[in-house]
């Protein structure tokens, strides 16, 4: 996470008094979550101490976002010679040394971690204190042997792979994303469990540096995503050569040798070399002294409210131990409004409405708002405005002319969701993310002028088709023709 550092120099600091460390607010983990809040807090004058187990940085930056963004640069890379001849320009085959590409993700995670670092949080005035974190009563906390009383809690425990009780899993070896990066060989036969946004992700990265994968799915891949924009996904899946199982689930698991075998609900039976676990998430609470404290948890974790208070008036939970949603933006939002409330005593509330997602496949999938498929249960007329990246000049330019922009539009031309599937369309979904959450109509985007050829063009292509038919219809056609009379 890198949000930005201004020095206003020394703040308030923890204090020792009764033998106990106290401060202000007292963070525990330092993921996305925990460092945002931290980070804020500290350098808006509160006296702060972060508690972490593991490794600074959490998930996001050590087998989350971070690794899995940087593989799926080398897999751009290893696909280059197969797009290329249609330009004209002839590339050698990719030839691919998987522990350089091991090297490749290890210093992309390096280049970041001082940011997230011991050092620089001690540098803003952060006491961080590397240990386990435990509730002992309702307001003191135990890590590494102190005692720590504070203003404000903050649980930000994050999640991990949540892994089924599938017969022979447990025993038959497997990864998952907190050991995938660490490979320094290439899988030969990759099994993914879990077509979600880690098993796409994954299956078409290492397809591309050339392992050969099959997706297993127990339902459809991304399914919360619009099905429509899913399947130009699942083609570019297909045509890459990842072999998809959808609607099949896993009856049980074995390892023979150097093989693990898989025996699908169905009866058929594959096997691969390695078998990737990417079924969901569990969040982190183990161990964490909840109930010494009447901190509450569901099905999916912490129990918050809209302020991200948990059962005990004290503590906010943000992040992956909520249960959602699972995103490294959404947990900086919720550090936000968790600093608002512990520090400004202002009762701000979490709102997801404009909220963008993004699943970093090629092309990329992005996703703010309602889908279609959601809009229209909600019971509100809809209209669906659509621009295909076939009609863009950049994108005909480029050969990347697969996908498209949907966009959702409710009473007097406001904006419900927005879908883009096509290259790009993790930065072109920032637009539509700013229109929802400053409420623009969809005449706001229509009246953008944009630079040509860019594929953000699209975005005002689909808004403008809001008005063809109002602008091209037999009203404006009679005015014009009266007006025109007038003309001399
Ligand atoms: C493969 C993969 C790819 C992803 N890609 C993206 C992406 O592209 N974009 C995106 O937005 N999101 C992505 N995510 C999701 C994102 O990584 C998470 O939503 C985010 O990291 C959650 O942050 P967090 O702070 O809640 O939890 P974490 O980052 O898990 O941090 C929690 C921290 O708490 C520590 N901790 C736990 N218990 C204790 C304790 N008792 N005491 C002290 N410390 C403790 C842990 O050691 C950990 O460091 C991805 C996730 C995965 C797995
Ligand atoms: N680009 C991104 O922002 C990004 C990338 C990766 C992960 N993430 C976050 O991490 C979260 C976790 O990702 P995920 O992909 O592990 O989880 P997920 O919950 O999104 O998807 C898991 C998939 O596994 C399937 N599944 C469950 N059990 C199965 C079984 N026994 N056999 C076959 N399939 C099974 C489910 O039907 C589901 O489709 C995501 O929800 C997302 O919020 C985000």
């Amino acid at each position: 996470m890198q949000e930005a550092t201004y020095s206003p120099g020394p703040g308030r600091r923890p204090v020792q008094r009764d033998g106990d460390l106290v401060c202000d607010i007292c963070v525990i983990g330092a993921g996305s979550a925990g460092l945002s809040v931290a980070a804020g807090a500290v350098q808006m004058g509160a006296s702060v101490v972060l508690v972490e187990k593991g490794e600074m940085g959490g998930e996001c930056l050590n087998s989350g976002c971070v690794p899995s963004k940087a593989i799926i640069a080398a897999a751009a890379k290893a696909h280059l010679p197969r797009t290329s001849a249609a330009f004209g320009v002839t590339l050698g085959p990719a030839a691919v040394d998987h522990q350089q590409v091991h090297d490749h993700i290890a210093s992309v995670i390096a280049a970041i971690a001082p940011h997230d670092s011991v050092e620089r949080f001690e540098g803003l005035g952060v006491d961080v204190i590397k240990a386990s974190a435990r509730f002992v009563d309702p307001r003191v906390v135990e890590a590494g042997g102190r005692r720590i009383r504070a203003r404000r809690f903050v649980i930000a425990t994050g999640s991990r792979p949540a892994v089924p009780s599938v017969p022979g899993l447990a025993d038959s070896g497997f990864l998952t994303n907190e050991t995938i990066f660490t490979l320094t060989a290439l899988p030969a036969d990759l099994l993914i469990m879990g077509g979600g946004p880690i098993g796409v992700e994954m299956a078409q990265a290492f397809r591309r540096l050339g392992s050969t994968v099959t997706l297993i799915e127990k339902e459809t891949i991304l399914s919360r995503d619009d099905p429509q924009a899913v399947a130009v996904v699942r083609d570019a899946l297909i045509a890459d050569g990842v072999a998809i199982l959808e609607g099949q689930g896993v009856a049980s698991v074995s390892r023979s040798g150097d093989r693990v075998e898989v025996l699908l609900d169905g009866g058929d039976r594959i096997s691969g070399t390695d078998l990737l676990v990417a079924t969901g998430r569990r969040p982190n609470l183990e161990d964490l002294g909840l109930e010494a404290a009447g901190i509450a948890t569901g099905p999916r974790g912490i129990t918050v409210d809209a302020r991200l208070r948990t059962t005990n008036r004290r503590v906010f939970a943000i992040g992956d131990v909520t249960g959602g949603p699972l995103f490294t933006h959404a947990a900086s939002q919720q550090a936000g409004i968790v600093i608002r409330n512990a520090l400004f005593l202002l009762p701000a509330k979490a709102d997801y409405g404009a909220l963008p997602r993004v699943t970093y496949t090629d092309p990329e999938l992005a996703q703010v708002g309602m889908t279609e498929q959601e809009a229209r249960k909600s019971g509100e007329p809809v209209e669906v405005l659509f621009a295909p990246f076939a009609g863009n000049d950049r994108a005909q330019a480029a050969r990347r002319t697969e996908g498209f922009a949907k966009i959702i539009v409710g009473r007097r031309g406001r904006i419900l969701g927005a879908t883009i599937v096509g290259p790009g369309a993790g930065e072109l979904i920032g637009l539509w993310a700013l229109a929802m959450s400053q409420r623009l109509a969809i005449g706001a985007v229509a009246g953008l002028v944009l630079p040509y050829p860019t594929l953000s063009e699209i975005s005002k292509r689909a808004a403008g088709s809001y008005y063809t038919p109002r602008l091209f219809g037999p009203t404006t056609r009679r005015l014009v023709g009266l007006i025109q009379r007038f003309v001399p």
